[in-house]
């Protein structure tokens, strides 16, 4: 079973000078449903107009994205995009009403996805009284508690420190392992991918195709500095560079 089917997707920007950028060529790939699945490339290749085109807050000019009807869609950005005049439980609420989840509902979630992720003492706090983290924290819990059936991440842990990154990589796989949501992780960290992910995608520079698809089979949980993340990391990394000739094994 498949969550997300992207078939020949491209996307071309016109700049500010009149010149055409293409950025999506040809992207066509398979999101099997329950998986972690990472999209990962240089910067600028186009990551993120992908996730928007399959979030549907952005156009493609060919090509399609399938996505089953009734299936929520849950989104966490490089940002949290937390509404600041709103309490943390305010945030949740707000968006538990774009759903059709009962208003009767709403406190049991918000506080079992708050308790998940270790805030529930600041149910009450606005965004402002919070570290960044603890906002990237909540922006990760706003996106659970509406259930969603797939999650689009952008870059979610590249704002954060790194000790702070760790901690919610951690909190992420609980909540995916217990929600079984589908997950399209945009990412340009190559451990991260590893680390996370059952599938990591790799994409070309500008105008961004799939390179290569690599399934990461290690069990987790999977450290940075394990002997078989660095053999990945090597891989992916060989294929980002082009130094090494992609293996049919790859290339799928
Ligand atoms: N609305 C837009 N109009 C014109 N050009 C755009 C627009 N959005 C993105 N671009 C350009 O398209 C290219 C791809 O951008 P995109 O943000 O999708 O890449 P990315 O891989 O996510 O980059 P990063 O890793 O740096 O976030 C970049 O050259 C960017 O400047």
């Amino acid at each position: 079973m498949e969550s997300i089917r992207i078939a020949d997707l491209s996307k071309a920007y016109r700049t500010a000078d009149g010149e055409v950028l293409r950025v999506l060529d040809g992207i066509s790939l398979s999101v099997p449903t329950g998986s972690f699945f990472s999209l990962l490339g240089p910067s600028g290749c186009g990551k993120s107009t992908l996730l928007n085109v399959v979030a549907g807050l952005t156009d493609a000019d060919g090509g399609t994205v399938a996505i089953p009807d009734d299936d929520r869609l849950g989104f966490v950005f490089q940002e949290p995009r937390l509404l600041e005049w709103k309490t943390v439980e305010a945030n949740l609420a707000f968006a538990l009403d774009g759903t059709d989840i009962p208003n009767g509902e709403y406190d049991r979630r918000i506080e079992d996805v708050l308790t998940r992720v270790g805030l529930q003492n600041v149910r009450t706090e606005y965004p402002r009284s919070l570290s960044r983290g603890m906002q990237q924290r909540v922006a990760i819990a706003r996106a659970f508690c509406i259930e969603p059936d797939v999650l689009l991440m952008d870059e979610p842990f590249a704002s954060v420190d790194e000790i702070t990154a760790r901690e919610l990589r951690a909190d992420l796989l609980d909540l995916w392992r217990l929600n079984e949501v589908t997950v399209l992780f945009v990412t340009h960290d190559i451990q991260e991918a590893v680390t996370l992910s059952d599938v990591v995608a790799v994409l070309s520079p500008k105008p961004a195709a799939i390179d290569a698809t690599v399934e990461i089979e290690t069990p987790r949980p999977r450290e940075p500095d394990d002997e078989a993340t660095w053999r990945y990391y090597e891989r992916i990394l060989s294929l980002l560079d082009g130094t090494s000739r992609t293996s049919p094994e790859d290339r799928r």
